[in-house]
């Protein structure tokens, strides 16, 4: 079955309800996508960069991730990556967002270290001091579009290009990326984050990997997400990778925060992996599955009351069930 038909058909039944089980042995089926196979391996490689928890670890060693995000509007979009990010097992989360977002950040989670300088006038030599003690960074949640703030940020990747920080572009990042994709072009190791809208207007309707390698380099990957995640590997591969669909209908906002926060401290692990040769598609593949199994978990509890908050409490089980080591 083609892929469109197959997206179609699995549209159809998430959106009557007959949930993930069907659509999973359709994508099984689906020449396009990824074969059992692939999934498994991906699966395994998955499991074997989550470090094992040892009592000699130090504080740190099992990620620190940093934030960039959080508005005067968008408070709860940092809060939703950077709580991921921890619930799926880096030790540190530092946000970094605009002074008026910083009070209500800190109230949502005592666990979050929350810096306000995202609007500061001297926000990069404020932030600097952090940065290399940071393993990767989510760009973008909740950012908003402040001429002020995307500056600050626009110079905070020309830092990363130079110090090799690597960094997730997801949301409002993607926005200035739609200004300026030089910001992104060939650096190293990034990864990016769209949803479909998002991926149109970075992208149009290129979606062949020649096409796409022309605009982004060799050396970015990105997650395209949808009913089926795609994951176009120009760096290494050279293949798109269609996660099976799964989850529910129920698209709450925030899902695609959980996912980046999930995805930092995962690429933040698989880079840590020596046996590891591909981390961003690894990376990019856990947080797939384990946004659309805690979707799928937590709609089974609260249906068409599930919200963000209730998948990301699904975290710590989905986890311990596909990824961790007994
Ligand atoms: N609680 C919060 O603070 C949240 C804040 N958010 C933030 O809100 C800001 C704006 O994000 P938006 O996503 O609204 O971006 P935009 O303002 O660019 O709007 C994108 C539009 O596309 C629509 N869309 C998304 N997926 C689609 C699909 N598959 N097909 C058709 N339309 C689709 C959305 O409904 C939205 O209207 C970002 O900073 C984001 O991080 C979101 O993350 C949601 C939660
Ligand atoms: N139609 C769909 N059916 C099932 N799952 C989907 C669908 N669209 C997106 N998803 C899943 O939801 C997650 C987030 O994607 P989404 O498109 O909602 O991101 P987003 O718009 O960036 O989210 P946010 O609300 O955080 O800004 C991804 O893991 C994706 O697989």
């Amino acid at each position: 079955m083609p892929f469109a038909v197959l997206s179609k058909r699995a549209g159809f039944l998430l959106a009557s309800g007959r949930v993930s089980r069907s659509i999973q042995a359709m994508a099984r089926r689906n020449s396009a996508g990824m074969s059992d196979s692939v999934y498994g391996d991906l699966l395994e490689r998955a499991r074997a960069v989550v470090p094992r928890l040892e009592t000699n670890l130090h504080k740190g060693q099992a990620g620190r991730i940093g934030i960039v995000g959080g508005s005067v509007e968008y408070t709860g979009a940092p809060y939703f990556a950077g709580i991921s990010a921890l619930r799926v097992g880096a030790d540190l989360v530092h946000v970094f967002c605009c002074q008026s977002a910083a009070m209500v950040i800190k109230s949502y989670s005592p666990d979050l270290i929350v810096h306000p300088v995202l609007d500061d006038h001297c926000a990069m030599e404020k932030m600097e001091k952090w940065l290399d003690r940071l393993h990767v960074l989510v760009v973008g949640p909740g950012l908003g579009r402040e001429h002020a703030v995307l500056e600050n940020v626009a110079a905070l990747l020309k830092h990363c290009r130079h110090s090799g920080i690597k960094v997730i572009l997801d949301a409002d990042a993607l926005h200035l990326l739609t200004l300026d994709f030089s910001l992104a072009r060939d650096l190293s190791g990034a990864i990016l984050t769209p949803n479909a809208v998002e991926y149109r207007r970075l992208f149009g309707e290129t979606k062949s990997l020649n096409d796409l390698r022309e605009i982004i380099g060799k050396e970015v990957t990105v997650l395209e997400k949808g009913l089926s995640d795609k994951i176009y590997d120009v760096t290494l591969t050279n293949q798109v990778y269609y996660v099976p669909p799964g989850g529910s209908a129920r698209r709450c906002g925030g899902q695609g925060d959980l996912l980046s926060g999930a995805l930092a401290t995962f690429y933040c692990w698989a880079l840590n992996c020596k046996q590891e040769t591909n981390p961003a598609l690894v990376a990019c593949f856990a947080a797939s599955i384990l946004t659309k199994h805690c979707n799928e978990e937590a709609f089974r509890e609260k249906g068409r009351g599930t919200l963000c908050c209730d998948m990301i409490e699904q975290i710590p089980k989905i986890f311990r069930k596909h990824f961790e080591h007994f």
